[in-house]
C-alpha cells in the first residue's frame, strides 16, 4: 500500500504517524504496556520487542508523575510506506461540519493575566522560562470526525509529524507537530528542538518581515537558547559525540515561523532505544520550562486544566531500538462528540501578555484549518481586530 492508501485506511483507534521520510499505520492491539515510570516502561517495551520483534507505538503524557500513564501498544498489523507527499495529492480534502460550540479555557483575558503573573513569578522563583498553554473546547452535534481531520492535517503538512494515537478510555490524540523530540536510527541520534515563534502571513512581504523579526528577536533567541542548552545537556550522557549548531535556523509550518536547532549525536550505548531517549529528554523547555520542577509547579498553579497527553510525546520504537518521537503539540484530545485543542508559548522575562495570547491563537490555526474553523472562532478573543 502506498502512503495515500494508508492515510485513507486510517480509522479512529488506529495509530498513524507521517513524517517527511515515512508513513506508519498500525492497527489492533497484540499487547499494551502502560506505566507512570517511563524509564522502567522503556525497559519493559525493549524486553517485549526483543521477544516478539516488530514495533511499539504510543504516547507519553506531559507528566506521568501526576498519574496520567504512558501507553505503548504492540499492534497486530503494521503497514509502512514512504512519505505521504506527494502520494496524498490525489486525495480530496474532507469536509468537517461546523462545530456546535467553541469555548476558550481559560477565557483569553485570563490567559493574558496568567502570562503577566508568570512574568512576575519568573523573577520571584528564579525561573528562566516557563511554557503556559490554553485550550479550546470544541463540541460537535455528532461524533468527532477524527479520520477526516487527520486526513486534512496530512494534506496540509508536507513537513513535520502528523499523528493520531489511541488514548486510554477510547479517546484519541491527533495533531500536526512541527517538533522532533528525538529519533534514533542505528547509532545516529537527532533532536530538533523548536522555540521562538511568529505567525505566518498570507501577504508575502509581511510573512518575510515576520521571519526576519523572529530571527532578530532577543526574547525569542533567549527562549530558544534555554531550550537548546537543556536538550544538549539531557542528550549528552547518552552520546559519544554531539553536534549542537551555534545559531538556530528558521523553520516554517503553514501557520507558524519557529526558531529551530538540529542537534545530532552518535549513541554511546546501543542498548539505549529511541523510547529511552524520549523519556530522558522529556519534558524539555519547549513545553515546560527551566528549571523543570519549579516550572511544572507554576504551570500547575496557573493553568486551569490537566494537560493530560498535550505536551507529551507521540511516536514508535522498534526491536532494534530505532524510532521517532514527536513533541505532542498543535494537537487535540478527542472524546466521543467533543475535543480539546491546546496551544502554549514560552514565557521569559520580556514576554508581552497580548503577544503571547495572539501566539496561541496563531498556533490553534494548525488544527483549526483542518477543522474548517476561521480565525475568529480560534482566537476566542473579544478584542476588536
Ligand atoms: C508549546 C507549544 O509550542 C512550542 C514549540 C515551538 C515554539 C514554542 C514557542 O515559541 O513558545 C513552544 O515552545 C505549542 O504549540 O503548544
Amino acid at each position: 500500500m502506498d502512503a495515500a492508501r494508508l492515510v485513507e485506511h486510517y480509522r479512529r483507534g488506529d495509530f498513524l504517524f507521517t513524517t517527511a521520510r515515512r508513513t506508519v499505520l498500525a492497527q489492533g492491539t497484540a499487547d499494551e504496556i502502560t506505566g507512570t515510570d517511563e524509564q522502567a516502561l522503556a525497559d519493559r517495551v525493549s524486553a517485549a520487542l526483543a521477544e516478539r520483534g516488530g514495533i511499539a507505538t504510543g504516547v507519553l503524557p506531559y507528566d506521568a508523575a501526576s498519574g496520567t500513564p504512558a501507553r505503548l501498544v504492540v499492534p497486530r498489523t503494521v503497514h509502512t510506506a514512504g512519505p505521504a507527499h506527494p502520494d496524498v495529492d490525489r486525495l480530496s480534502r474532507e469536509r468537517v461540519g461546523a462545530p456546535a460550540a467553541v469555548r476558550a479555557v481559560p477565557e483569553p483575558r485570563d490567559h493574558a493575566a496568567a502570562v503577566r503573573t508568570a512574568v512576575t513569578e519568573l523573577a520571584v522563583r528564579d525561573l528562566r522560562k516557563v511554557v503556559l498553554a490554553r485550550a479550546l473546547d470544541v463540541e460537535f452535534a455528532r461524533d468527532v470526525p477524527v479520520a477526516a481531520i487527520v486526513r486534512n492535517l496530512v494534506l496540509d503538512h508536507r513537513h513535520g509529524y502528523v499523528f493520531a494515537a489511541d488514548l486510554p478510555g477510547g479517546r484519541t490524540l491527533l495533531g500536526a507537530s512541527p517538533e522532533l523530540l528525538v529519533s534514533r536510527r542505528g547509532s545516529r541520534v537527532v533532536a530538533h528542538p523548536l522555540a521562538g515563534s511568529m505567525p505566518r502571513s498570507g501577504d508575502a512581504a509581511t510573512d518575510t518581515e515576520n521571519a526576519e523579526t523572529l530571527l532578530a528577536s532577543k526574547k525569542d533567541l533567549l527562549e530558544h537558547t534555554i531550550l537548546t542548552e537543556a536538550v544538549a545537556e539531557a542528550l549528552g550522557p547518552f552520546c559519544a559525540t554531539l553536534d549542537v549548531p551555534a545559531e538556530p535556523t528558521l523553520e516554517r509550518t503553514p501557520a507558524m515561523w519557529h526558531l529551530g536547532t538540529r542537534i545530532t549525536g552518535e549513541l554511546a550505548n546501543p542498548a539505549t532505544t529511541a523510547l529511552h531517549l524520549a523519556s530522558a529528554l522529556h519534558p524539555t523547555p519547549a513545553i515546560c520550562g527551566t528549571p523543570v520542577a519549579s516550572a511544572r509547579r507554576l504551570i500547575g498553579e496557573l493553568e486551569p486544566f490537566d494537560r493530560g497527553y498535550y505536551a507529551g510525546a507521540t511516536g514508535w520504537v522498534d526491536s532494534e531500538g530505532d524510532g521517532e518521537w514527536a513533541v505532542s503539540i498543535r494537537c487535540a484530545d478527542a472524546g466521543a462528540a467533543s475535543l480539546r485543542m491546546y496551544a502554549g508559548g514560552g514565557i521569559v522575562a520580556d514576554s508581552d501578555p497580548h503577544a503571547e495570547l495572539d501566539e496561541t491563537s496563531a498556533k490553534f490555526a494548525t488544527l483549526g484549518r483542518a477543522m474548517g474553523l476561521d480565525a475568529d472562532a480560534l482566537s476566542g478573543d473579544p478584542r476588536p481586530r
